[in-house]
């Protein structure tokens, strides 16, 4: 396999001084598959550098109505520079398909971590935090809320960085949003009760993965959806007495699930908390 640290393919449509097509790429085997399409490893042949294609067909978004959800995608995506948000390096299209140059994520999933390990160590958990909170704190000062952050959409890179991917759900807005969205699990008392919400929602999520890197299963996990509604609603938290997890941890944990978004600690405040200060790595790579 060709070096990833090649220089990567020069920005298609940002720049504008190049259109991308297929013959441009070698594709390889498939990655993954998502509701709309595939994605694939592929290498762009000039510069043989490596990078995950992602496939998707216009008539399936034309079917849903997605064109605008898409771009505003595609748009946000290209134009934040982050390291541990997912590079959307451009895209091109011919009549059925568009496709996305995306930076690879050589360790795949998290989520796949988390189910193969059963829960993680706190060193990993404040690490993988810690790195959420940074790219966070960069996205809102972007004015980008993400929305979505939920274990599937946190990939991890050749050594073992996370990278925010998918921001089909996060909107650029300097006010409050209305639009019921997110999976179940993660979805704030103000997004389950569809009142207005801002930035603080993303801070809800990570006191919501906290949870669920530690313990190994989201805190409000119901039989049904509207259990688990309820038990939002109520900030029902428990602390299970296995596996053992530090004081300082489930202290985060309870600072961020507030319902009182005002109330919730501030990014800033969660890198400074003790818990993180003391187990994550500061380069934010941790291999597992
Ligand atoms: N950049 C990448 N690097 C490595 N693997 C990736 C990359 N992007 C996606 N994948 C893999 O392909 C799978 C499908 O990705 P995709 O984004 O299409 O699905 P999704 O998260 O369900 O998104 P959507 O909701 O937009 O369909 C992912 O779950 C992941 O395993």
């Amino acid at each position: 396999m060709a070096d990833q640290r090649r220089k990567p393919p020069n920005q298609p449509q940002t720049t504008s001084k190049r259109q991308w097509s297929l013959a441009d790429f070698d594709v390889g085997k498939p990655l993954g598959k998502g509701k709309f399409g595939r994605v694939y490893l592929a290498r762009e042949i000039k510069s043989k550098y490596i990078v995950a294609l992602k496939v998707i067909f216009k008539e399936q978004i034309e079917k849903y109505g997605l064109q605008h959800q898409l771009r505003r995608e595609m748009e946000i995506q290209t134009a934040l520079r982050h390291p541990n948000v997912l590079r959307l390096h451009g895209w091109f299209h011919d009549d059925e398909r568009i496709f996305l140059i995306l930076e690879y994520a050589h360790g795949g999933e998290l989520y796949r971590e988390l189910r193969k390990l059963g829960h993680l160590s706190e060193t990993q958990a404040a690490t993988y935090i810690h790195s959420l909170t940074k790219a966070l704190a960069y996205c809102h000062d972007k004015h980008v809320i993400h929305r979505d952050i939920k274990p599937e959409n946190l990939l991890l890179d050749h050594e073992g960085r996370l990278k925010i991917a998918d921001f089909g759900w996060s909107v650029q807005s300097r006010s409050k949003r209305h639009t019921m969205c997110g999976t179940l699990d993660y979805l704030a008392p103000e997004m389950v009760e569809k009142k207005a919400h801002d930035y603080s929602v993303d801070n809800w999520t990570l006191g919501i993965l906290c949870y669920e890197f530690l313990y190994g299963v989201p805190p409000f996990e119901a039989e049904s959806q509207k259990d688990t509604f309820k038990r939002i609603l109520k900030v029902d938290l428990t602390f299970p007495s296995t596996p053992d997890v530090s004081a300082e941890a489930k202290d985060l944990i309870s600072r961020l699930l507030v319902k009182d978004s005002s109330k919730r600690l501030s990014l800033q405040k969660i890198m400074e908390h003790p818990w993180i200060v003391k187990n994550a790595k500061p380069m934010g790579i941790c291999p597992t």
